[in-house]
């Protein structure tokens, strides 16, 4: 222990002693996390390649804890603590943005030294980020396939995809609010993608046109076209350090890499309230 005249917090009732004692590293099981590093390899960057997919996968995880409840909140009207959930997936998508930064930090000769070890890994494995996609409604059901070995995930991704995405549950709520949504938009077969249509732009379009008759349903518009900025920003992000690192390099999870991520930057997740900026 250090003499001299370094503080100890104990003077000022610190607790010091966690015999018995529920600590920080037991509440938050440090041991699980910080010990859930394992580098395949010596190369240096592979800790930080790691690491940056782990926190991701832990954002990733708040994200759909928040997507989820804001779903609830709207299918039961309680708009304002919706707008608090969406706000917060919102900036939870805005730090998984500002970690590509950290990662562009690796050259691609770093990537090449543990690359091999990755084997057919891929973050199109991902299932969190799938389940994600399917929340907010891009319900490719091909993306399911990587998972049929593991039935605990599948269950997951399917009992998504019966639920109404985030945009259906916007949807209803509109119609509930007045606004007239075609009858075949809101009784669709929700496992599959919502795909454009005219009588939706149509009633975004009365919503767009007097913000003030339709405040509360304009703000959770509004708030779903961050979100899926936000979104296209990650995407964008992904593709711009994918090509940096490995160039036109096939993927591990063997797609074409780039080509496939770049074919990825067109999926639009509520389209209507992109197409009725042109309407207005
Ligand atoms: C050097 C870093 C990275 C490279 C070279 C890379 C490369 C790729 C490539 C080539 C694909 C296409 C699938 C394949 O054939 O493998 C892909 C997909 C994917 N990657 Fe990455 N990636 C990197 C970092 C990350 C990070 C940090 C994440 C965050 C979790 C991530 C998540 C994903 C996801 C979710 C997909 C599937 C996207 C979709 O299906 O739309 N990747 N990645
Ligand atoms: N698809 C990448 C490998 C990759 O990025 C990756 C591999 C294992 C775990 C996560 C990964 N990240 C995102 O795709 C590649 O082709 O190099």
């Amino acid at each position: 222990m250090s003499q001299g005249t370094d503080y100890d917090p104990s003077q000022e009732g610190a607790t010091m002693n966690f015999d018995g004692r529920m600590s920080y590293g037991d509440y938050l099981s440090l041991g699980d996390v910080l010990g859930a590093q394992r580098p395949r390899t010596d190369a240096h960057d592979e800790m930080l390649f790691i690491i940056q997919h782990q926190t991701s996968e832990l954002w990733m995880k708040l994200a759909i804890h928040e997507i989820t409840a804001a779903r609830t909140h709207i299918s039961r009207d309680e708009l304002q603590p919706a707008m608090k959930t969406l706000a917060r997936v919102s900036r939870i998508f805005e730090q998984l943005n500002s970690a590509w930064d950290v990662l562009r930090t690796m050259t691609p000769a770093d990537y090449t030294h543990f690359r091999r070890k990755l084997g057919q890994s891929s973050g199109f494995q991902s299932y969190q980020y799938r389940l994600i996609e399917y929340a907010l409604g891009n319900r490719n059901h091909a993306m399911m396939r990587p998972h049929a070995h593991v039935p605990d995930v599948l269950a997951m991704l399917e009992t998504e995809l019966d639920r109404p995405s985030l945009y259906d549950e916007v949807l209803r709520l509109a119609r509930r609010r007045g606004i007239a949504m075609p009858d075949a938009v809101i009784a669709r077969d929700v496992r599959a993608t919502h795909v454009l249509d005219e009588g939706v732009i149509a009633g975004w379009k009365r919503v767009y046109e007097a913000p003030d008759q339709h405040w509360a349903l304009y703000e959770v518009a509004e708030k779903l076209v961050d979100l899926e900025d936000y979104f296209r920003r990650w995407r964008f992000n992904h593709v711009t350090t994918v090509e940096r690192v490995i160039g036109l390099k096939r993927g591990t999870g063997g797609t074409g890499g780039t080509s496939y991520l770049k074919r990825m930057l067109d999926v639009e997740l509520f389209p209507e309230l992109w197409r009725v900026r042109t309407e207005l």
